[in-house]
């Protein structure tokens, strides 16, 4: 079967600095896929390639079959892909609702009626309450929620979701982690940046591990985590540690 996104061969540059390295990956419709990797590995960068911000130095993204490599960003938008960015910057002196209902224009949904779709994504994401306050007296978790919101107005097949649960606290994560399980079980595919791993494992099918633009490492989540050259590489212990 067609993969939902097809990343051959990516590449890109800034000056000397490479920060996707022949990038290579398939994304089977209705999966959920982890990206890890130490800051600076270009995770980031490379949501920038698929999503369209950034065109890639060589190489093909492909989505629905479809070559979207030299598709911009609102084209890729309007296909069926969707991004959070990892700091949330809504219209602040716009409703919740509101912001919405912009988001909603932009994307490839067709609602037959965007007001309803935008209520029932709040009710979704727990934001319902909050509907008619400015975006701008959202706290952090709020502002994560109606980032997800935004993202889901516009009718993704594809959500990119970068670090989304960074400065959350335990509680906070966890309710985040069961809104972006819900999202997934109602055949959202995913792909999640994320450094806190407990709560990327609790959603991903799969994960991959990118070093300096590189994938390293791609599987199953737990064997990939087991692996000592992925505990060396993320979190700082090195085999030879282990080993003793
Ligand atoms: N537009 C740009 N121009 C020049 N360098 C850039 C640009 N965007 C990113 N970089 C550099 O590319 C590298 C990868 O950045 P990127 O943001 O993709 O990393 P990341 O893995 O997402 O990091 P983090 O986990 O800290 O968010 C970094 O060294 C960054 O400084």
């Amino acid at each position: 079967m067609e993969p939902l996104l097809r990343l051959t061969g990516v590449n890109k540059s800034f000056g000397a600095l490479t920060v996707s390295d022949n990038v290579t990956f398939d994304l089977p419709k209705g999966q959920a896929l982890g990206i890890i990797g130490p800051n600076g590995a270009g995770k980031s960068t490379l949501f920038n390639l698929i999503g369209g911000a950034l065109a890639p130095s060589s190489g093909m993204v492909m989505f629905k079959g479809q070559d979207v490599t030299a598709q911009p960003a609102s084209a890729r938008c309007r296909a069926g892909i969707a991004r959070s960015f990892q700091i949330p910057h809504p219209f602040v002196g716009m409703t919740v609702f509101e912001n919405l209902l912009v988001a909603s224009s932009f994307g490839g949904a067709g609602h037959h009626d965007a007001r309803e779709a935008c209520h029932d994504i709040l009710e979704r994401t727990g934001l319902l309450p909050k509907a008619n306050r400015p975006a701008g007296s959202l706290t952090l978790l709020e502002r994560k929620r109606l980032e997800l919101s935004r993202a889901l107005a516009t009718g993704p097949e594809l959500l990119l979701l970068d670090e989304i649960a960074g400065g959350l606290t335990e509680a906070e994560c966890h309710a985040l982690v069961e809104t972006i399980q819900a999202i997934h079980a109602s055949g959202v595919s995913i792909i999640w940046i994320e450094h806190i791993v407990h709560a990327l494992l609790a959603v991903v099918d799969r994960l991959i591990v990118i070093d300096f633009g590189k994938i390293v490492a791609e599987g199953a989540p737990r064997a990939v985590m087991a692996d000592p050259m992925v505990q060396e590489i993320y979190m700082g212990i090195s085999v030879d540690d282990q080993a003793a």
